[in-house]
């Protein structure tokens, strides 16, 4: 099956961006992974799919798969990308569309600057929403807000890391490290992603506070592994320096491709504003296994 696609990239976070507002391709999970795949297929942390309104008072769904497959609910550098690429193809005359995920509907909004600010919603912190089991585990109280021990089981000794646990639409485990460059990121980042407390897997953050409004971020993303950069990631950071006393309102995190600016009140049930860059890097068509079907 021979198919379009526009690849993009969001301060190094790069998209399979497909336009099925005209018709459903009806993927398998397998030719997702094709299509994610660096070798045998384009290439890419997400693929993100256009869809039509879904309700009265939505512009656009947006459905998103990370490189493994499997379907996620919410991608904050996608999000920024969606908006450019319904623009640039004609597919609205809005410069800000509500679109909705799988975890709800946020508002992204393109800049004159070129740059793109997205609403991604209010963070959640019930602990069973991120999902997050806390079952016997006693909580690091930091002020108002605590973190959650989780005991990383390699083969000795094993190791206990301090996470703090919350929800961009998509699950979140972040951790405070004194330089992200020499963070075990590749060790650590796969034992937290399928780590047992997080039943649905989870995005685990590696941040280093510079000062109260630059902060640096790794992240080792839930289904694709290490990125340049993770939207609801940055987002989640952010939110949770700022309840743990360490961040100001608005942020700026430097992530390995590029910077990301993140503002959040601090008053539970605000929105959190992410913005940054959304670039078209090339069309192309690609010939889809049959047999992946
Ligand atoms: N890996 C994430 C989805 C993509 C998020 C990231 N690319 C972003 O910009 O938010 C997850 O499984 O929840």
């Amino acid at each position: 099956m021979r198919i379009p696609f526009t690849k993009m990239q969001g301060a190094g976070n790069d998209f399979v961006v497909l336009d099925e507002t005209r018709g459903l391709l009806h993927l398998s999970r397998a030719q997702y992974r094709q299509l994610a795949d660096r070798h045998f297929g384009v290439g890419a942390d997400q693929i993100l799919s256009v869809r039509p309104s879904p309700a009265p008072g939505i512009d656009f769904e947006y459905v998103i798969h990370n490189a493994d497959g499997g379907e996620v609910e919410q991608c904050g550098n996608g999000a920024r990308c969606f908006v450019r690429y319904v623009r640039d193809k004609g597919l609205t005359g809005k410069d800000s569309v509500r679109v909705r995920t799988m975890s709800g509907v946020i508002e992204p909004r393109l800049d004159a600057d070129g740059r793109v600010t997205v609403d991604m919603g209010a963070p959640v912190f019930e602990l069973q929403l991120v999902p997050f089991d806390a079952a016997g585990l006693s909580p690091q109280s930091h002020g108002s807000w605590q973190t959650w021990p989780l005991a990383l089981a390699p083969a000795a000794p094993s190791t206990t890391i301090s996470v703090a646990v919350l929800s961009m639409g998509n699950p979140h485990a972040v951790q405070l490290v004194a330089d992200v460059e020499t963070a075990p990121v590749a060790a650590q980042g796969p034992m937290i992603e399928n780590h047992a407390r997080f039943p649905r897997r989870v995005n685990a953050g590696f941040l280093q506070v510079v000062d109260r409004s630059h902060v640096k971020l790794r992240v080792w993303e839930r289904g694709a592994g290490e990125t340049l950069a993770c939207g609801t990631g940055a987002c989640a950071a952010v939110v949770a320096g700022i309840r743990l006393g360490l961040l100001d309102a608005r942020v700026d995190v430097q992530t390995r491709g590029g910077v990301l600016t993140i503002e959040w009140s601090g008053r539970e049930g605000a929105p959190v504003l992410m913005t940054g860059p959304a670039v078209t890097v090339y069309e192309g068509e690609i010939n889809l296994d049959e047999n992946n079907a």
